[in-house]
């Protein structure tokens, strides 16, 4: 008997339209990353149909052409507004918000777009590493319309800490404790500082490698790590308000108080105090080491730590974080996850790896 063969249908699934918010360090990054694609087992999974930043907005149905980016931006047919991302992605199927800026007013419309049936992809912490009453406006938006929070990039520049803090719990493990180290930039300085040449030099060297926030004083006060902290701990069923978190920043007072304009010329001022910590942490054989703490039901807490040279938490190199999960199994000896926690690469990565997986299973 001759069996019917039923000639090969090719069902290439609709891509999923993504707007793509920022075209910053980790912005460009990501659009290059998609322009990458081309040709490849996942060309066609994801359609940049908007790409924006503060001053201008491209969009076209088609896809904005990745090869176009320098002459699209200088030309944008129109200023950016936050209006016109939903019409943007308008129409049927699976729709993305990819936010890699670290603006409040786009936090700000993480809920409704969710809501709306938009999914949002973030590396900004401000959507959840803020108040409370945003991370469960967050969490009910998700829930009310049916759509995904991808936000990965958001501790550890997409490190497993967030997939496994809820993968030990959907496994029934309460979540005991988190330290460890959540900044890739202030590991970057701490693993290359000297004591001898100054400290405001390396900082000017992790600004321009795309390390630090758009605002170092982000990452040297402690204010990142703050919200990475509350990050984690909300998922890890801990619900802290963000004053819970004991923050020890390394930013004087003055420095504070400055214009964003002012601060490249003032960063000296951070050079002598941390001479001293180094100085102090250098004779008894220690290395500083900028910490976040999380106990379950007791403090949290942010700032520089002098640790034995043989620490567990002291290893590490580059822009390294290292962070430690203590749980119901990992009672004694805890769950370490080590690896690159900034860079453009990386968080990039990240964010298309969540959009990527949205566009698969929603
Ligand atoms: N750098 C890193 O290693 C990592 C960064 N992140 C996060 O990624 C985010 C981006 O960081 P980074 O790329 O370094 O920052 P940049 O300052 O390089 O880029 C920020 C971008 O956001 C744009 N932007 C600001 N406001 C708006 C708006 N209202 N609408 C659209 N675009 C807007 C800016 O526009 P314009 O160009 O006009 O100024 C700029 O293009 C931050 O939240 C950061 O915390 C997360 C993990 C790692
Ligand atoms: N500025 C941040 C970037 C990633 O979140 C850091 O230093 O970790």
């Amino acid at each position: 008997m001759n069996a019917r063969i039923a000639p090969l249908r090719s069902h290439a699934p609709q891509p999923a339209r993504v707007a793509l918010l920022g075209t910053g360090t980790v912005g460009s990054a990501a659009w290059a990353r998609l322009a990458s694609w081309a040709d490849t087992p996942l060309d066609g999974r994801l359609s940049l149909v908007h790409v924006a930043n503060s001053r201008f907005a491209i969009s076209n149905r088609n896809g904005v052409p990745a090869d176009t980016r320098e002459l699209l931006l200088r030309n944008a047919p129109r200023a950016s507004s936050l209006d016109a991302v939903g019409d943007a992605l308008s129409g049927s199927g699976t729709r993305i918000v990819i936010d890699a800026t670290a603006s409040e007013t786009v936090a700000e419309r993480h809920a409704s777009w969710l809501a709306g049936g938009i999914h949002v992809v973030t590396a900004c912490k401000l959507g959840q590493g803020t108040t409370l009453a945003r991370w469960r406006a967050i969490q009910a938006a998700r829930a009310r319309g049916g759509t995904r929070y991808g936000d990965s990039a958001t501790v550890g520049a997409g490190l497993p800490l967030l997939r496994s803090l809820r993968e030990l719990q959907a496994g029934g493990d309460r979540i005991h404790a988190v330290a460890g180290v959540l900044s890739g930039s202030l590991a970057w300085l701490f693993n290359h500082y000297d004591g001898l040449r100054p400290f405001s030099n390396f900082v000017r060297a992790a600004r321009d490698a795309g390390y630090t926030e758009p605002d170092p004083r982000d990452d040297l006060s402690g204010e990142d790590v703050r919200r990475k902290l509350l990050i984690l701990s909300r998922a890890a069923g801990h619900a802290l308000e963000a004053d819970a978190v004991q923050v020890d920043s390394l930013v004087p007072e003055a420095l504070a108080a400055l214009a964003a304009d002012d601060v490249d010329g003032a960063l000296p001022s951070l050079d002598a105090p941390l001479r001293e910590r180094y100085a102090a942490a250098y004779k008894n054989g220690e290395k500083l080491r900028f910490i976040a703490r999380l106990q379950a039901d007791g403090p949290a807490t942010v700032g520089l730590e002098a640790l034995a040279a043989d620490h567990p938490l002291a290893g590490g190199a580059g822009t390294d974080n290292r962070v430690a999960i203590w749980s119901d199994r990992y009672r004694e000896q805890p769950l370490l996850i080590q690896g690159p926690g900034a860079g453009a690469g990386v968080t990039a990565a990240a964010l298309l790896d969540d959009a990527l997986r949205i566009a698969r299973e929603a």
